[in-house]
């Protein structure tokens, strides 16, 4: 069934079994406000949009990996504060011509990944148009915890990271290069980590129990790498007035597991580690005495040098944003 033939009512029953309570759900859907339940007396709060054909591809993703990308890379920016995510509201523009089981799996994977961090969906607004606009808000709890801004860093910090670093764009590649679908003509050795790659383009897995545990761990900054490592390190160290010194043999290490498949697709494992967007791992600023959390590498240190000025080995690096959508040399 397309969505022509239902109204708003039609489609928020048939959505209903993703409108889930948890305990900050005092009001869910239904009412002209969620009401969510706030005992910290502040709240975190971030919005993303993705956009079809910029953004995604229908044809490359399942609806369902759209649905668990837009979640992920909203929560992701939750975890950056070290908070956990609590409630989404969406807003959507949709064409007349979609099916109301493609929504249905869109739905499916917003729910996944909110369940992974026990957050439900609890609001949104529904509208026609003929490119897919897909919008999340969402909110969480710092539990009692500082937030981690960018600016809290301080020359003589810790810098690690969390999670994937080059996958994303390793399977936005892939993509392009027409393994979206089917892996077969890639040698045997190298699917599994094409998978795992494309999968992380497509849904994100963004390391999200992460943002709290370093909050606890005392990590004085934390960001998400949305536009790429070097771009999110630039604007946490301009943030913290620091310069960043990056170690050669992080990068070395971040690299040898995508070198095999970047050979293979005649992309270089620096570029997509350095520059690639959308991994959403958590970079971090910590304390130089503090233990960071097991699943953060190390990267390097924080200095007191040209605030926002990233070197790696003695020999400062290039920032440009690959992914700003004004102006910048997008793709
Ligand atoms: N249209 C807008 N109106 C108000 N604030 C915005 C708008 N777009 C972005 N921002 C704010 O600017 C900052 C940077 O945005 P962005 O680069 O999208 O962050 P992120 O990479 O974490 O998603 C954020 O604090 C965001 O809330
Ligand atoms: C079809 C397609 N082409 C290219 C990309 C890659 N891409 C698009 S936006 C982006 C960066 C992040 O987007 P942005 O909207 O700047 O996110 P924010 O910084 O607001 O979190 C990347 C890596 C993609 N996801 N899909
Ligand atoms: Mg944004």
């Amino acid at each position: 069934m397309r969505l022509a033939e239902l109204d708003e009512n039609q489609l928020l029953q048939a959505l209903s079994p993703y409108f889930r309570h948890n305990q900050e759900t005092l009001v869910g859907v239904g009412d002209d406000c969620a009401l969510i339940a706030a005992p910290d007396s502040q709240y975190v709060v971030s919005t993303d949009m993705i956009i079809g054909e910029q953004d995604f591809k229908a044809d490359w993703s399942r609806p369902w990996q759209i649905g668990r990308r837009l979640a992920m890379q909203n929560l992701a920016d939750i975890a950056a504060m070290g908070a956990r995510p609590t409630a989404l509201v969406l807003s959507l523009a949709l064409p007349n011509e979609l099916e109301l089981d493609w929504l249905k799996s869109f739905y499916q994977g917003l729910d996944s990944a909110a369940k992974q961090v026990g957050a439900v969906i609890v609001g949104g607004d529904l509208s026609r148009f003929h490119t897919l606009i897909l919008n999340a808000t969402v909110m969480g709890s710092l539990d009692g915890t500082n937030a981690c801004t960018r600016d809290g860093g301080e020359p003589g910090d810790l810098v690690a990271v969390a999670g994937h670093l080059g996958f994303s764009y390793a399977g936005l590649d892939l993509c392009r290069q027409g393994y979206a679908q089917d892996l077969s003509a890639l040698p045997a050795a190298l699917r599994p980590l094409a998978a795992q790659c494309r999968d992380i383009f497509k849904s994100a897995e963004p390391p999200l129990a992460q943002g709290p545990r370093a909050a606890k761990a005392g990590a004085k900054a934390l960001i998400d790498t949305s536009d790429g490592l070097l771009v999110d390190l630039t604007r946490i160290a301009k943030a913290s007035q620091v310069s960043i010194e990056l170690s050669i043999q992080a990068l070395d290490q971040a690299m040898a597991p995508l070198r095999p498949l970047a050979d293979f697709l005649g992309k270089d494992a620096k570029e997509w580690v350095l520059y690639g967007g959308e991994d959403h791992a958590l970079a971090g600023l910590f304390p130089p005495d503090a233990t960071v959390p097991k699943g953060f590498q190390l990267w390097g240190k924080t200095l007191a040098g040209s605030p926002g000025t990233i070197t790696l080995a003695g020999t400062k690096v290039a920032s440009q944003n690959r992914w700003d959508h004004f102006g910048g040399t997008h793709e």
